[in-house]
This record gives structure tokens, C-alpha cells and sequence, in this order.
């Protein structure tokens, strides 16, 4: 036990995906000590309000205690208990979809924190905000990986960053990039059931943003294409990318999530003419395409041959075709489920044995 490195990490949203991470790191604990030497401690958890203590890392009985324990809380406060308890090798894991909680970002790495992330915010706010918070990083010499932000388990990132570090001309990347979109009309081309039924069970599932705007309206495709296209270093803005919305203009802007559910079926008529004007071979796919060469970005719903690879996606499975100069006219082709808590949860917990392995 004495040889073991100690990680700690720091859990911020506790949701479908933050709650996961927690199941799998007590259940992974005693094979990380075996195989790694590594021991993962969670020393505190926190929702949007509340927050949960145990310098000596959480329990089993962590749900319970955060209910019975949990105090508001400022993120200074939770700088000042790491100080406070001179823990070291810190992780801060952003398991929120929060545009504030980003803000976070750059004060958590100046005390000592390095950072995972699922949230796709920080990465695709403006260029001015992506490059400081890398300057910051490496003046404290912190990392910062986030792994999950595209293709939740799937390695995507990584796979990007060593074709382009390796020199390999990148000309296209296309395919659905969204697990919930990619579930939502694969069902919905298949079955008879309702569009806002289908959107309901993909929330269900947890494969949806908190917000199942941030998926219908195309922007969180966007954000995936955008973070892609910054990791071939194209200094790309959001509003440069190219969105068509799913989301009517009256269900947007003015309403909020609860108006939004209790509207949601004033989206089954347009999707229904638009199932219906589909052929017997055809189906609906939300795509998105990154043309490096013309350095255009674009997320669109199109109709599809059913025998296409796109076409023929199953359940909540994205696909990424990789256009390079090595791979010719044939595209490398990185295909399997892009959302879902389990698998987001495990490509979090990947970069975290990551991100330790490389602490001392
Ligand atoms: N669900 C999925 O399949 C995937 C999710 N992601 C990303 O993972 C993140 C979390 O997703 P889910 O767990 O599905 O959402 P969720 O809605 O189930 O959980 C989000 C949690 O964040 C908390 N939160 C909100 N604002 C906060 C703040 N300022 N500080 C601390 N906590 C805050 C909420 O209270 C909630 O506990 C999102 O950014 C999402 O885009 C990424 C890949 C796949
Ligand atoms: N809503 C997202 C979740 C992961 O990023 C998606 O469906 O891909």
C-alpha cells in the first residue's frame, strides 16, 4: 500500500456521467493498486449548490452523505480544503455541461490543479479563451485532457493529435459526431413511434445534454467540430460554424428546459413530413463535416441511403471518417457508441490513469 501513488481527484457535477465516474473508480480500486500502483482518491464531490468533504476520499455510502452532509459552497472554498489538507496530485474533473463553471478553469489550475473534462464549453468559447487557458496551463505546468468531449469513449482526440503531430495531412473529418442524435434517427427512420417519444427515451438513457436543445439544435455537434478543427490548430470561431437547428424558433430563445418538455410534441408533425417524404432505402442522419482544405464546418440533418456506412448506424453509435493523405480516397473510419453515462464515464476515467501516470 506504502509504494502507491495517490491521485486525488476532485469531481464537479454529479449527474449521469460524474455519478458514473464514482461507481467505476471504487469499483476499479483494487486493480488499479494491483496494476498500477495506483490509488484513486475522490476527496470531494459537488453538484451545482452543494458540496461533500472527506479528506480521506468518499465511501460507498457517498449518495447518502452527500445528501446528509453536503454545504454550499464557492470554488474558493474547495481550493482553500485542498490547501487546508496539503493534498497533492489534484485532478479536477468537470463533469458539468456549465458555461460558468469553465470560468473555474484557469484559478483551479493556478492552485495546483490539473484538469479533466467532459464539458465541451472551455474548449469552444472564443479562440482568445482557448489560448489562455493553455498559456496558463503551461506556465503552471498543468495538464488539461478531455478526452470525452468528442466521441465520449472513443478515441477521437488523441487519434487527431497524433496523425497531425506525425505530419499526416488531415483533409476532412465527417460522420455523426452526436451519440443522442445518432440514437434519435436511427430509431426514429426504424420505428413508428413519435419523434418526441424517441427524444424522450433518449434522455432517459442519459445520452442527451442536460439540455436536449444543446443536441437538436445543432450546437453541440458544432462544438465537437469546432474542437476538432482547433486540434489541427485552425484558429476557428463557433459562429464560423455552419448549423442548421432541429429547434423550432418559438421553442428556443424564450423558453426554458421545463416550457421546452411540455412543448416538445409540437416537434412530431415537421418530423413526420419529413419521414414521410423518405423514400424505402432512405434515412434521417444529423451530420457534421470538417473540410480542413477550404477550412469550412458545417452540421446538417440529410437524408441518407440506408446501405451507406452512415446509413446503416445502429443504436447510439457515432461515426468519424477520417480523410487523410496516407489513407488515400478510402477514409479511416472510428465507429461505436458516442454517448451513454457508462462509456463517457470510462473515457474520463482512461485520462485519468492517463494524466497520473505521468504525475509522480
Ligand atoms: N451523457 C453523455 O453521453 C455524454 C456527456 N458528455 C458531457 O458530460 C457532461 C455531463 O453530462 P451528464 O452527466 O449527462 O449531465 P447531467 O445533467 O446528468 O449532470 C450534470 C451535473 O452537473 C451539475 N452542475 C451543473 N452546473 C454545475 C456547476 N456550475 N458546478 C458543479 N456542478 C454543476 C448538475 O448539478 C449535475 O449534477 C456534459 O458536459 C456533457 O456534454 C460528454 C460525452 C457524452
Ligand atoms: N449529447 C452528446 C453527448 C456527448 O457528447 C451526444 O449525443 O453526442
Amino acid at each position: 500500500m506504502s509504494n502507491s501513488k495517490h491521485i486525488h481527484v476532485v469531481i464537479f457535477g454529479i449527474g449521469n456521467v460524474g455519478s458514473t465516474l464514482i461507481q467505476q473508480i471504487n469499483m476499479a480500486q483494487s486493480n488499479l493498486q494491483l496494476k498500477h500502483q495506483l490509488q484513486i482518491e475522490i476527496p470531494i464531490i459537488t453538484n451545482s449548490k452543494l458540496a461533500f468533504y472527506n479528506e480521506n476520499g468518499i465511501e460507498n455510502s457517498w449518495l447518502i452523505d452527500f445528501e446528509k452532509f453536503s454545504e454550499p459552497y464557492k470554488i474558493e472554498d474547495i481550493i482553500q480544503f485542498i490547501k487546508a489538507k496539503k493534498i497533492k496530485n489534484v485532478i479536477a474533473i468537470d463533469a458539468t455541461a456549465s458555461v460558468d463553471f469553465v470560468q473555474n478553469y484557469v484559478p483551479l489550475i493556478e492552485n495546483g490543479f490539473h484538469i479533466v473534462s467532459a464539458n465541451k464549453v472551455a474548449n469552444t468559447l472564443s479562440y482568445d479563451f482557448y489560448e489562455a487557458l493553455r498559456q496558463s496551463l503551461r506556465k503552471h505546468n498543468k495538464s488539461f485532457l478531455y478526452e470525452t468531449n468528442v466521441g465520449a469513449g472513443l478515441p477521437i482526440i488523441e487519434t487527431i493529435k497524433n496523425l497531425y503531430n506525425s505530419g499526416e495531412h488531415i483533409a476532412k473529418i465527417r460522420g455523426v459526431f452526436s451519440g443522442s442524435l445518432s440514437y434519435i434517427f436511427n430509431e426514429y427512420s426504424e420505428s413508428d413511434v413519435s419523434f418526441s417519444k424517441v427524444l424522450s427515451q433518449a434522455s432517459k438513457l442519459g445520452l442527451t445534454e442536460p439540455d436536449a436543445r444543446e443536441d437538436l439544435s445543432g450546437n453541440d455537434v458544432a462544438r465537437k467540430l469546432l474542437i476538432l478543427a482547433r486540434e489541427l490548430n485552425l484558429k476557428t470561431e463557433f459562429q464560423q460554424v455552419k448549423i442548421e437547428s432541429l429547434v423550432p424558433k418559438k421553442l428556443n430563445g424564450k423558453t426554458n428546459v421545463q416550457q421546452f418538455n411540455a412543448r416538445v410534441k409540437e416537434l412530431d408533425l415537421p418530423f413526420q413530413k419529413r419521414k414521410t417524404a423518405l423514400s424505402k432505402n432512405q434515412v434521417l442522419r444529423y451530420v457534421g463535416e470538417l473540410d480542413v482544405v477550404r477550412q469550412t464546418l458545417e452540421v446538417k440533418l440529410i437524408t441518407e441511403q440506408k446501405q451507406s456506412p452512415i446509413g446503416q448506424l445502429k443504436g447510439a453509435d457515432s461515426i468519424f471518417e477520417i480523410f487523410t493523405e496516407s489513407y488515400g480516397e478510402k477514409p479511416f473510419v472510428i465507429q461505436g457508441a458516442g454517448a451513454g453515462k457508462a462509456v463517457t464515464a470510462r473515457g474520463l476515467f482512461s485520462d485519468i490513469v492517463k494524466l497520473s501516470n505521468s504525475l509522480n
